[in-house]
């Protein structure tokens, strides 16, 4: 199935699309928005320079007619999910988004309702465009470097003024293999400094529930979540969570999850391998303790 993956030069999440991609095409073609190096094996490399889909969006789907994809790959990011839709209507084609699993046989599943069902679909065949959910299909490793091939610049409707890196500090929330993420039960935004120590001893990274970052006690960035970044660490702790659908959509990979909180009925302990129940300004103090002690 002739496929076309469309990405910027992110490794990691280029690198879950040629996974899908793979399923149906040994070197899948690419187009590369925006700047950075591409890296790995393809059969044809393209670069946009522009990343905004009001810009992109026609030249992309002249691309695709003329070669003939009849599956097109996008991943969940702002720039995927953005680009996706506006692509479908205008090829004519089904749109699949946030798609979880994928067969050769174009056998596809979505998570539901905040994780809690799976909706299996069969596609008939393509043209398909694919929005790929992140953190469900391992990453290729992406070796060497590629020439892409510039496709020519669209009229420019929209125009980017500056893009601010979000402030950050530490091990990225999708990177990280053991997560603290605190919850409205912490209190006060100050209270964070605990679930701080705790995630330094662990060279870990610090998450935040809608509850907390509605509170204002840790910043949009740091939200787990349907609604915010989807992780899938060894070890979750999750403190003063309650444990809502919408927080475990973003938590449905991580390996083991372990919860803290002074309600024994609190829904996070469904989800969790290991629960404390009680109060986290005695639990995790102790856990700091026994961290230390143990190097
Ligand atoms: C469309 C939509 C999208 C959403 N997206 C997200 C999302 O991406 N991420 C997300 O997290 N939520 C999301 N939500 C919100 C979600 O429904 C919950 O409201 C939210 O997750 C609750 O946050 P919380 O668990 O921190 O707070 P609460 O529900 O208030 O829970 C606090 C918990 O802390 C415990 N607690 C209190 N004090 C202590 C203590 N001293 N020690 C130990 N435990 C204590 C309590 O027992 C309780 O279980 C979304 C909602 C909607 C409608």
């Amino acid at each position: 199935m002739k496929t076309l993956i469309i990405e910027t030069a992110n490794p990691k999440i280029l690198g879950e699309l040629v996974t899908v991609g793979r399923l149906f095409c040994a070197t899948p073609d690419v187009v590369v928005l925006g700047s950075g190096e591409l890296a790995g094996s393809y059969g044809k490399a393209y670069r946009v320079p522009d990343t905004l889909g009001a810009n992109i969006g026609s030249g992309l789907a002249d691309l695709i007619r003329r070669e003939g994809y009849e599956l097109i790959l996008l991943s969940t990011t702002a720039i995927g999910s953005g680009l996706a839709g506006p692509l479908a209507v205008s090829l004519g084609a089904p749109i699949l988004s946030e798609v979880t699993g994928i067969a050769p046989d174009l056998t596809i599943e979505r998570s539901l309702y905040g994780s809690k069902a799976v909706a299996r679909y069969q596609v008939a065949s393509g043209p398909l465009v694919l929005t790929i959910k992140r953190k469900y299909f391992e990453a290729a490793v992406l070796e060497g470097t590629v020439e892409t091939v510039d496709l020519p610049a669209g009229p420019q409707r929209i125009a980017l003024l500056e893009e601010i890196d979000e402030e950050r500090q530490g091990i990225p929330l999708e990177d990280a293999e053991v997560i603290v993420t605190g919850g409205r039960g912490i209190g006060t935004g100050d209270n964070f400094t605990i679930l701080n120590d705790m995630a330094g001893l662990l060279k870990g990274a610090v998450g935040a529930s809608r509850g907390a970052v509605d509170e204002g006690w840790m910043p949009p960035g740091a939200q787990i979540g349907q609604t915010g970044k989807i992780v899938a660490p060894n070890v979750y702790f999750a403190v003063g969570v309650s444990g809502a659908s919408q927080h475990l959509a973003g938590i449905s990979n991580a390996k083991c999850v372990v919860a803290i909180n002074k309600d024994n009925e609190a829904n996070i302990f469904k989800r969790a391998r290991f629960g404390i129940v009680g109060d986290y300004k005695k639990a995790v103090p102790a856990l700091i303790n026994a961290l230390k002690e143990n190097g």
